[in-house]
């Protein structure tokens, strides 16, 4: 599987926010975007993802040469969590399965992973930030998508639920998937591409 992008830009408002981007992705690699505030990281992931559209360029993900829409083929964790506040866990992790087909873990098996085992009935609104962001990324779990496109994923983790992030995200490269991240902090991943923003903005063109 490879992900490219070509001579991308994007805007918000009418105003362009990046200019002139290029990268290219295959199975098994991360790609770690880093940037001010403001310089169009989280943009760049919706633009990627499908969610807004490009200004210019191209993004094209394929599979042994065939044409795949990106959309249908990653997961998606945004600033938000997307899920339903009054519903259970388990409601919101099982309405993303049967959303995004293709089940992998079990919804307990996820959480299991994400140490929060025995939370499954309450509702998501009554969790801590921290266990809110845990039960997201267990949504990345419960259904295989592989190419993952992750929004400050760890904000709000503590040391260790960070550190069992590194794991997956490490485990979901070596099974092949592909990694898009907009952090701030350090992922603790080893090889990995990395993407400045800031060498992309429209004075810097
Ligand atoms: N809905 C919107 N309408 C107009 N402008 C927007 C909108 N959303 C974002 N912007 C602007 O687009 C620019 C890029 O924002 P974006 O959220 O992509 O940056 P970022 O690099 O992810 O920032 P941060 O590190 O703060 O998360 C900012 O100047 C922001 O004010």
């Amino acid at each position: 599987m490879r992900l490219e992008a070509e001579n991308l830009a994007g805007e918000r408002g009418g105003e362009t926010v990046f200019a002139g981007l290029d990268f290219t992705l295959s199975s098994g690699e991360a790609l770690v975007i880093t940037g001010p505030n403001g310089s169009g990281k989280s943009t760049l992931l919706r633009i990627i993802a499908g969610l807004l559209p490009a200004e210019s360029g191209r993004i094209a993900l394929s599979h042994e040469g065939s044409p795949l829409p990106v959309r249908a083929a990653c997961h998606y964790l945004g600033h938000q969590n997307a899920m339903k506040p009054a519903l259970s866990v388990r409601e919101n992790l099982a309405f993303w399965q049967k959303f995004h087909g293709a089940p992998l873990l079990d919804i307990d098996a996820a959480l299991d992973v994400v140490n929060l085992p025995g939370i499954d009935h309450l509702p998501f609104g009554y969790l801590s930030t921290g266990q809110k962001r845990r039960v997201s990324i267990a949504k990345l779990l419960v259904s295989h998508r592989p190419l993952w496109i992750v929004d400050e994923p760890t904000a709000g983790l503590d040391r260790a639920s960070e550190e069992r992030f590194a794991q997956m995200m490490r485990d979901h490269l070596r099974d092949g998937g592909m990694i898009i991240a907009a952090t701030h902090i350090p992922l603790g991943l080893e090889a990995m591409k990395t993407l400045d923003m800031s060498a992309y903005s429209p004075e810097a063109a």
